[in-house]
């Protein structure tokens, strides 16, 4: 009746880290569906971050996260969602631009590019930044929150630097202060400057737009809203939250983009009915509009269908308060719960294709599996992805732009992949971008 323990622990370290506390790791549907919906306590490697982000949503306590995850809900909501269609399809049309100028050479690393692209769309729709502070976010906010994201990495995979007294001796814990200072004092200048700009102007939010600049209204806005008219939020947390969507969003949506290119240069008849598919939903328009993306019910099965096989996020991690009983074994109180969701999209359910890339599975219901739990790349349960439908909506606006453009070539199936809290390429992935006639 023991339940599975997490495999590859190093000799002598991984022993080490089993007498700080006893992990389990569970692929099963119905153990990950039990786990993720009793236990909403992150496992102790997300307070990694805590000096930077202890409140945001990814890594607080469940005390802390249930009000909060209430109170942000409503910035992720559809209507709001819509108001940043333009913005999308805004910098969109920059990522076709530079493109044509970078690919002209051949194929290149899209890599940094599309970092940058996808933080520029976070950084105006949750923090309010324009044009003129593109500069910021290109360069100092851009490389500062690429370091301290490298420096959780490292110190996540080096068990010995997990207890403080030790961290807080080392030359990394020094760069990570001085980082945590500089990303600081950037939010906390857009906060003062946005909540002053709120004041002068008056400004009225109407179905998420701007009475004054007729522009959509940042998640800033709103969580400064929550703190002027209910007194529920302070800077800080305002601050932490911002952080969080940030560094949830940028590494992983910038990634799963790179693995759909990778994967329409390496299916050429995929990438042929995107293209039909995207043609005729474009007609004329230069833009897509609210209507066109529920009409790219091809390109959604292609999307799911990266994030099942090239899973960017291939586990998550709970702490157990009590023990939970599971169909075929206990875990114990006081264990960390590793949840597969790689596992989950490698389950028997899937069919014995399970792993071949194959979108059209997404187009029939009934060949996919009766337990929803299975296809987990937003998480699943309460603790799931907040951004789920904002990823999703700025992955189809991204690909419609590029595929009407370019012919993409590529090759996903020679990628080696390396885990750095989120599975990516480990060399470069070269992707080829030729302009259609
Ligand atoms: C395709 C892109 C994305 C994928 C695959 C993804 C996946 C996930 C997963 C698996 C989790 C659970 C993490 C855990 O429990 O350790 C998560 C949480 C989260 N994601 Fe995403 N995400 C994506 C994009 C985004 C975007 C665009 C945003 C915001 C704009 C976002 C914001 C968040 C936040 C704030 C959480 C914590 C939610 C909570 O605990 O309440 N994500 N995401």
């Amino acid at each position: 009746n023991s339940p599975p323990t997490f495999p590859g622990e190093l000799p002598i370290i991984g022993h080490a880290v089993q007498m700080i506390e006893h992990r389990n790791a569970i692929t099963d549907p119905t153990d990950v569906g039990i786990v993720a919906s009793a236990c909403l306590d992150k496992a102790f490697f997300y307070k990694i971050g805590k000096d930077f982000v202890e409140k945001g949503l990814l890594t607080a306590d469940a005390i802390i996260w249930k009000p909060h995850r209430k109170l942000i809900n409503p910035a992720f909501n559809q209507q709001i969602l819509n108001t940043y269609l333009n913005e999308m399809n805004v910098q969109a049309r920059n990522l076709v631009s530079h493109l044509t100028a970078m690919a002209e050479n051949g194929q290149i690393d899209t890599y940094q590019y599309l970092i940058q692209y996808v933080l520029r769309i976070v950084c105006r729709t949750s923090l309010g930044l324009e044009s003129k502070d593109q500069n910021i976010i290109d360069t100092n906010y851009t490389k500062a929150i690429q370091e301290i994201f490298t420096i959780f990495c490292y110190r996540a995979f080096n068990p010995w630097l997990y207890p403080s007294f030790i961290y807080k001796r080392t030359a990394l814990k020094g760069k990570e202060d001085k980082l945590i200072k500089e990303l600081n004092n950037m939010i906390n200048t857009v906060i003062q400057k946005r909540k002053s700009d709120l004041k002068s102007n008056n400004c009225i939010t109407n179905n998420g737009i701007d009475s004054i600049t007729g522009r959509f209204k940042p998640i800033l806005d709103l969580l400064l809203h929550l703190a002027d008219k209910e007194q529920v939020l302070t800077d800080d947390e305002i601050r932490e939250h911002l952080d969080t969507i940030v560094i949830a969003s940028y590494d992983t949506t910038s990634t799963v983009l790179q693995n759909i290119l990778l994967v329409l240069g390496s299916y050429p008849e995929v990438q042929e009915k995107v293209y039909k598919e995207v043609q005729e939903v474009f007609q004329n328009n230069e833009d897509l509009n609210i209507h066109d993306l529920s009409k790219l019910v091809y390109m959604e099965a292609v999307i799911k269908e990266v994030l099942r096989v090239y899973d960017v996020v291939p586990v998550v991690a709970r702490k157990l308060d009590t023990d939970i009983v599971l169909p075929k074994c206990t875990l114990k109180a006081g264990s960390t719960c590793i949840l597969s969701l790689y596992g989950l999209h490698r389950h028997s359910s899937w069919g014995p294709e399970v792993n071949k890339f194959k979108p059209e599975r997404w187009l029939n219901p009934a060949t996919l599996p009766t337990n929803p739990n299975v296809y987990a790349a937003f998480s699943i349960g309460k603790r799931n992805c907040i951004g789920k439908q904002y990823a999703m909506m700025s992955l189809k606006i991204s690909l419609a732009h590029v595929v009407s453009k370019f012919r993409i070539s590529g090759d996903i199936k020679n990628i080696k992949w390396k885990f750095e809290l989120v599975l990516k390429p480990t060399d470069p992935a070269l992707i080829g971008f030729d302009l259609r006639s």
